[in-house]
């Protein structure tokens, strides 16, 4: 999947009442395609691949989410590879499925994606984000909306967003860091690049609306991770509500922007809206208010989380590896000797700051903020001496490669250096962002927002972890448990 398969996981935080009806939907599910499989398989199972379609009625669906939820998916996966293979099958949700892993299963994914298997998007984020969004588009739609939205994040209009962004991540750490010596890094930075990406990408920066906005997302978000009742009281139900808020938000948005064109003082090429605002569709029409808006969602959602994410895994990295923050320190030193006090970051700085996104890689590797993707055959697929059937599903799990020691030797280790030696990465083995078609669009806008949030804040503050050993739990991206609660030490300049 997308961001959003991993999103249907998250029943487990619901109430009883709702997690019973979910577990017999599970079972009336997965009982029709265990009878389904075991009928299409008949005369076919030799050519499957291996492994164990699980009990009768929920398949493997209630392991695979205990390890999902506790941040164990790595075993999960390991466990099956070490006994069928790097490609196995399962089920999972009432759906027989085969899982990809592995340099070469990665290869065949990323050539393959949009061929021989596509999108699914389905449940409640297809609610939320609506079906107008580049997630729910395959084939021709998928490409036309894709497009148009790369140029936004093409290496031109990134370079001019650097010094804003630098702008408005100094702001925030003015107003929201500076002068306090407990902070809880989670919330902090999950606003920080939620405003950041209003600001930056949007042009929205009257700060009541964006705290509002902030507000009914995060509220949207948690009901994408939930089970698909829409019953009053439930997160769904509360998600809908607050997409119908921010819907209000957008449309006024999308209003002053037209208005702003007709009276002619905008250019008309200034942020995101408006790329959306001037594309078509396959007819030549413009992209419906609708499409607009929910194209903007996904862009959000998408966006904000998985850098906050990220960024807040490589503070409590950098918290019990100093001799890793001292050498981010030192190049950040080199950077700025070239610079008068207070200047602006250039394009030419972000190249410069080589060690400090090797630490992110390996922040990236060690917690991958998308540890897997679904997706459905469209036909029957051969790979190898196996058939999958046209219908199935497919996971591309990302956790099993880079924790293989074949890959990533001393895998568990956090050794950024990996990701310094030429030759260190073996091809197809290490994708943080997928790739193929679906690749994420936003990489190189989120290592923009990485390495200038790292960049001030190694500049600004040493930090320490005060909670020793603070677990991870997947909810559904990987969160230090407790919000990440920092003591920081003002730097002061000489
Ligand atoms: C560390 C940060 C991020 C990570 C690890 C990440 C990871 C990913 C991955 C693995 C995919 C592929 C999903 C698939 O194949 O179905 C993806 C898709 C996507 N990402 Fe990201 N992402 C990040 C940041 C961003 C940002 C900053 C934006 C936008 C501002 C963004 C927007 C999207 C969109 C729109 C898609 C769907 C693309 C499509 O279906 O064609 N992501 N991301």
């Amino acid at each position: 999947m997308s961001h959003s398969a991993i999103r249907k996981f998250e029943f487990v935080e619901q109430d009883r009442t709702t997690a019973m009806i979910f577990l017999t939907a599970i079972a009336i599910c997965t009982m029709g395609f265990y009878v389904f499989t075991k009928k299409r398989s008949r005369g076919r199972v030799d050519g499957l691949p291996p492994g164990s379609l699980g009990q009768p009625f929920v398949g493997e669906t209630i392991g695979f989410l205990r390890a999902f939820k506790t941040n164990k998916i790595d075993e999960f996966i390991r466990h099956r590879v070490m006994a069928y293979g790097p490609v196995f099958k399962t089920c999972l949700f009432g759906q027989p499925t085969v899982v990809f892993t592995g340099p070469a299963g990665n290869r065949f994914w990323l050539f393959n994606d949009g061929k021989l298997f596509h999108g699914n998007a389905q449940g409640p984020h297809r609610a939320i984000i609506g079906p107008n969004s580049l997630l729910d588009k395959n084939g021709e739609d998928h490409r036309r909306i894709r497009a148009s939205l790369m140029k936004s994040f093409s290496p031109d209009s990134l370079k001019k967003l650097v010094g804003r962004m630098d702008s408005a991540v100094r702001r925030h750490l003015d107003e929201y860091w500076d002068g306090r010596d407990l902070v809880h890094a989670v919330p902090l930075i999950k606003f920080q690049t939620f405003a950041v990406t209003c600001d930056v990408l949007f042009n929205l920066q009257n700060r009541k609306e964006v705290e509002e906005l902030c507000e009914h997302f995060k509220v949207a978000t948690e009901g994408i991770y939930t089970f698909p009742l829409r019953l009053p009281g439930t997160r769904l139900h509360r998600a809908l509500k607050a997409r119908t808020h921010i819907d209000r938000i957008l449309s006024g948005m999308i209003t002053r922007r037209k208005n702003d064109f007709l009276a002619g003082r905008v250019s008309g090429e200034e942020d995101l809206i408006w790329s959306l605002l001037s594309m078509t569709d396959k007819e030549d029409k413009p992209l419906t208010d609708e499409a607009v808006k929910d194209n903007i969602v996904l862009l959000i959602i998408a966006g904000h989380e998985t850098t906050a994410m990220t960024l807040a895994l490589m503070c409590k990295m950098l918290s019990s590896n100093p001799h890793c923050f001292e050498k981010i320190a030192q190049e950040r030193e080199e950077i700025v000797s070239h610079k008068s006090a207070g200047e602006q970051l250039t394009w030419e700085d972000i190249q410069r700051m080589k060690y400090l996104w090797s630490v992110a890689q390996e922040t990236l590797r060690i917690i991958p903020p998308i540890s897997g993707i679904f997706r459905k055959a469209t036909t029957d697929i051969n790979y190898g001496p196996y058939t999958i059937p046209k219908g199935w599903t497919l996971y591309w799990s990302n956790y099993s490669t880079v924790y293989h020691q074949d890959f990533f030797p001393a895998p568990q280790k956090f050794d950024p250096s990996r990701f310094e030696r030429s030759g260190g990465i073996i091809p197809y083995s290490f994708l943080p962002f997928g790739g193929g078609p679906r690749m994420c669009p936003g990489n190189d806008y989120a290592k923009l927002e990485i390495v200038i949030t790292m960049h001030h804040l190694v500049k600004r503050y040493r930090w320490s972890a005060q909670v020793g050993g603070e677990g991870i739990v997947r909810n559904p991206l990987c969160v230090p448990a407790m919000g990440l609660p920092l003591r920081l030490t003002p730097i002061r300049e000489t």
